[in-house]
């Protein structure tokens, strides 16, 4: 299979404001206004998920026909009413699937040694059958009737009210799926990424058109990678060169901002309004702004921070006192250079380096290194904190280091995105930051920050995604004490992730900081099961320790019993 190469078309593509017909109905405008304020579902996702029953244009035409004869001012009834005629029930756009390239028993079972641990991988590496979703042909044939982004293969999500890709959830989905021998799979999910980046010229936050205005951590490369690593099959990264360069110009060029003289990263969003997935709740936390600007500016940084993919925290907050303090009015997302967009975005220039190289193209090879160091360079001045001894977000407002805890600020280690020659010295500094802020003391993981706001990326919330991060970050770090917490902190994220599955038979979204076993919530909906990313850090991490990892000693562990 061979992908076809990017062009200009792109371009206009990006920056061509002509959305599908259907965002028309689903991204913005006075139906999706008069439905979400209705606040017909529990969950505000379900309406902007639901198939149409007629084209977009006839039923703009009966809205508008329905509002007037209702003087605008429809009943809740009535609005009911025209949604059920208008609209089919969610999940309309999927046919059942079951993955063709899925194995009973891939061998990372074989080297898992405790049985319960063991039956464990097998029940995870059945999940990937629920998971599964390959869209109807109608999809293709008749686009305008779905808020869904037509993709040509089957997709594995993350689970629960998410039935459709997720941009950075796919990361570990995919590395999941290639641990499970899951390779036709993985290849799809990157091919689809590939096919989106040529016809949106980004990847959007997921697979609908909703999210088609804002990303999320950039990780196509990385996929890429992952795939090349397990397969061998170099020349899928080389075909794939031309989109990998263009999603990661897409980033250099759309979202830098200059600090300090250099060019860094932020997060940001493209469209106006509230998010159509979470309209009500948008509008209703703009009450507290006067003006059409002013709740212009907190709807952008609200899809601001669901582009970070850390929807919502106090790492986004920046109060008038400069510090964290506040709640989602008090979101600056756009005026915070996040350190590990820069570090991702330095890992895709040093891995599409790598592909150039692979592929012989020498001058290509040596431009994305120096891209790179470009990039190094923006982190170690901007993000680099020597008091700290870590790497911090930076407040652009105050210009001033943002001292708070988040994972992300050791998502260097992760990327590679620091100086080799250092790491005994950044070693012992990340590892003072760790035991002073006791991040070893939590029986469930390492919360994702230590601000308590009731948000779903605040504590005691602990993500896969970022126990991940950690865990990879201080085993790459390679220093013997680094390389101890990062398994320390792996078998518990196993041990606990397996307590909360022995009780509930459930695989979460998020868990608990403070109980082990125990799961997440908070944040704006309920806590979510499936779950894409937890099974695929999970199918990692016992792939990584089965050999030598044993629930015998699994009394409920706090700090340093973790082992
Ligand atoms: O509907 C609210 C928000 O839901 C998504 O965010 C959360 O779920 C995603 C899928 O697992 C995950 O990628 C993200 O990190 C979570 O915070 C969605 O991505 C948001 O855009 C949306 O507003």
């Amino acid at each position: 299979r061979t992908i076809a190469t990017t062009s200009n078309l792109i371009q206009k593509r990006l920056y061509d404001d002509t959305d599908p017909v259907t965002c028309q109905i689903y991204c913005y405008g006075p139906l999706l206004h008069t439905v979400q304020m209705a606040r017909l579902y529990k969950d505000s996702k379900t309406f902007v998920d639901m198939k149409l029953k007629n084209r977009p244009e006839e039923t703009m035409e009966d809205y508008n026909a329905f509002m007037a004869k209702r003087n605008n001012s429809p009943t809740e009834a009535e609005i009911r009413d025209f949604v059920d005629t208008h609209f089919e029930e969610r999940g309309k756009e999927f046919e059942p699937w079951i993955p063709d390239d899925w194995k009973e028993h891939p061998s990372f079972l074989d080297a898992i040694n405790d049985p319960d641990l063991r039956q464990w991988g097998a029940d995870l590496n059945g999940i990937w059958k629920e998971l599964g979703r390959k869209m109807i042909d109608d999809v293709h044939k008749n686009p305008e009737f779905y808020s869904i982004i037509p993709v040509d293969h089957p997709v594995i999500v993350p689970g629960g009210r998410f039935i459709e890709f997720y941009y950075w959830d796919s990361y570990w989905i995919i590395r999941g799926l290639l641990y499970s021998e899951m390779f036709d799979t993985a290849r799809g999910m990157i091919e689809n990424f590939l096919s989106i980046v040529q016809r949106f010229g980004f990847i959007p936050n997921g697979g609908r058109v909703y999210y088609s205005k804002r990303s999320q951590p950039p990780l196509l490369t990385a996929m890429v990678h992952a795939y090349v690593e397990f397969t061998k099959d170099y020349s899928f990264a080389i075909d794939a060169l031309d989109i990998l360069e263009h999603e990661f110009e897409y980033w250099m060029n759309n979202h830098t901002v200059q600090v300090k003289g250099y060019d860094v990263a932020i997060y940001k969003d493209a469209s106006t309004g509230p998010r159509p997935e979470s309209y009500s709740e948008d509008v209703i936390s703009s009450s507290d702004f006067s003006t059409d600007e002013e709740k212009e500016h907190h709807y952008s940084e609200l899809k601001a921070g669901a582009e970070s993919g850390m929807d919502f925290s106090a790492r986004w907050f920046i109060h008038e006192n400069g510090t964290n303090d506040g709640n989602l009015t008090n979101l600056k997302t756009r005026s915070i250079v996040p350190v590990e967009l820069n570090a991702i975005l330095y890992w895709n220039a040093k891995m599409i380096a790598e592909f150039h190289d692979k592929a012989g193209n020498k001058a290509k090879s040596a431009e994305y290194e120096l891209k790179a160091a470009k990039i190094l360079e923006a982190i170690q001045a901007v993000h680099w904190n020597e008091e700290a001894g870590v790497w911090l977000d930076y407040d652009m407002i105050n210009q001033k280091p943002r001292n708070y805890f988040v994972p992300t600020n050791l998502a260097p280690l992760w990327t590679g995105a620091y100086n080799r020659n250092d790491s005994e010295k950044i070693s012992a500094s990340v590892l003072k930051y760790i035991d002073d802020l006791k991040l070893d003391s939590y029986p469930g993981g390492v919360p994702n920050t230590l601000a308590q706001t009731g948000e779903q990326w605040d504590f005691p919330n602990v993500w896969p995604p970022m126990q991940y991060l950690l865990v990879v970050g201080l085993d790459n770090l390679g220093t013997v004490e680094a390389k101890n917490l990062s398994k320390k902190w792996g078998y518990r994220w196993v041990k606990s992730n397996f307590e909360a599955y022995k009780q509930t038979q459930t695989m979460f979204e998020k868990y608990d900081a403070l109980r082990f076993g125990g799961h997440g919530g908070g944040g704006e909906y309920e806590v979510q099961k499936g779950f894409g990313w937890s099974n695929g850090v999970i199918v990692e991490f016992l792939t990584k320790y089965g050999g030598e990892l044993s629930l015998s000693n699994s009394a409920v562990p706090t700090g340093d019993d973790a082992l």
